[in-house]
C-alpha cells in the first residue's frame, strides 16, 4: 500500500472576499521508503499542499489518505512527522534532549521511554555532544539536525520537510541530503520534502513533482526530471539592452535574444566562452546554468541543439 496518496485535491482560500484556488486538482502517491520532492517557485501551493497532507488544513475537495487513512484522525497523526519551515518546533530556552523528551511525550510517550529514544538519537545521529546546549545557542544547521530528530521521536511512517534546507551552508546541505536518504534507506520512512532547490531536490529524491499556480506540472522520477533539464548551456544577462545589430552579431552562438531592460541570452556550453569575448566590453551581471535551474525547468528553456 502506498504511504501517502493524494488525489484530485483542492483548496481555495478567500481573500478580500475573493476566492482564489491555491491548490487545483493535485494527485500523486508516495511509497515506503520513496523520497518524494515537491519543487515550485514563491506562492506556487507547496506548503499548502503538505498541510494538507499533515492533517492541519481539510482540503475543499479530493482525498488525502496515509496509508489508507485520515491525516487529521489522532491515529494518523502517530504516523506523520512534520517540520514545518525549518525549526519552528523547537523549544528555544530547552536544551537538545530536553526538547526531543517534551515532543515525544506530546505525541503520546511516556517520560521514560522518551529519555531513553532521545538518548538513542543523539547517539546514533553524533549529537550526543550537544545533548546539554540550549537550542537558542545552536547555529542554524544544528537546530535543524535536531529539528529532524524532534519528528522522528514517535518512529513516524511518513516524514514531512518543508525547506529543510533554508538558511543552511553547502556542506550542511550535503550533509542533509545523505541524512534523509538514509533514513529513508533504512528505516523505509517515505519522505516529502519541499524545496525552491532543484539541485538539492534532484539529488535527494527518487520522484518528484513540480507545483506551478497550483496545479501539478511535471510528476514523474529522476530520469524524466533529466529529460526536462536542460545542461546543455547558460543564460548569460548583461547590465543594459544592446543595439539590435549588435544582438543579432551575437545569436549567432547559439542564443537567442531577449530583451527586458536587460540583453538576456541563451548560449550554448560549446560557444560560451568566444560569446564572453565578442560581448566585451559589455558589463556583465550574471551568469546561470541551465541546468539545476528550477525557473528554467518551469520556463521550459531549451537550446535547439
Ligand atoms: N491562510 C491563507 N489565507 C489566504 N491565502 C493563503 C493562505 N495560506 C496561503 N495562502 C496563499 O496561497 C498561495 C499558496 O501559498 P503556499 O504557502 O502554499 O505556497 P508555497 O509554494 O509554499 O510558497 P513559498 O515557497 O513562498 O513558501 C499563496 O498565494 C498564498 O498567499
Amino acid at each position: 500500500m502506498d504511504s501517502v496518496s493524494i488525489s484530485e485535491v483542492s483548496k481555495k482560500y478567500i481573500y478580500k472576499g475573493k476566492a482564489h484556488l491555491v491548490v487545483d486538482e493535485i494527485s500523486f502517491d508516495i511509497r515506503p521508503g520513496e523520497i518524494f520532492g515537491l519543487l515550485g517557485v514563491n506562492g506556487a501551493g507547496k506548503t499548502t499542499t503538505i498541510k494538507m497532507i499533515s492533517g492541519l488544513t481539510i482540503p475543499d475537495s479530493g482525498t488525502v489518505r496515509i496509508f489508507g487513512l485520515d491525516p487529521s484522525n489522532s491515529k494518523t497523526q502517530k504516523l506523520i512527522g512534520t517540520i514545518l519551515e525549518g525549526n519552528r518546533n523547537l523549544y528555544w530556552q530547552l536544551t537538545a534532549l530536553e526538547n526531543l523528551v517534551y515532543f515525544g511525550v506530546l505525541k503520546g510517550m511516556s517520560i521514560a521511554a522518551a529519555r531513553k529514544k532521545g538518548a538513542a538519537l543523539m547517539e546514533e545521529f553524533q549529537f550526543d555532544q550537544y545533548k546539554d546546549l540550549l537550542v537558542q545557542n545552536m547555529s542554524r544547521g544544528m537546530q535543524q539536525k535536531l529539528a529532524i530528530k524532534v519528528a522522528l521521536m514517535h518512529e513516524p511512517k511518513v516524514l514531512i520537510l518543508d525547506e529543510p534546507t533554508l538558511g543552511l551552508d553547502v556542506p550542511t546541505k550535503d550533509f542533509f541530503s545523505r541524512f534523509i536518504s538514509d533514513i529513508a534507506k533504512n528505516m523505509g520512512i517515505s519522505i516529502l520534502l519541499t524545496s525552491h532547490d532543484l539541485e538539492f531536490v534532484g539529488r535527494t529524491s527518487n520522484s518528484f513533482g513540480v507545483i506551478q499556480n497550483g496545479k501539478l506540472v511535471k510528476y514523474g522520477k529522476m530520469q524524466e526530471l533529466n529529460a526536462w533539464i536542460d545542461d546543455s548551456g547558460y543564460r548569460v544577462i548583461l547590465a543594459d539592452e544592446l543595439g539590435g545589430d549588435e544582438a543579432k552579431q551575437l545569436e549567432k552562438f547559439g542564443g537567442k535574444v531577449i530583451q527586458e531592460n536587460h540583453a538576456n541570452f541563451l548560449v550554448s556550453k560549446e560557444h560560451l566562452y568566444q560569446f564572453l569575448d565578442a560581448v566585451k566590453p559589455a558589463n556583465i551581471i550574471n551568469i546561470k546554468s541551465l541546468a539545476n535551474d528550477l525557473e528554467e525547468l518551469l520556463l521550459n528553456t531549451r537550446l535547439e541543439k
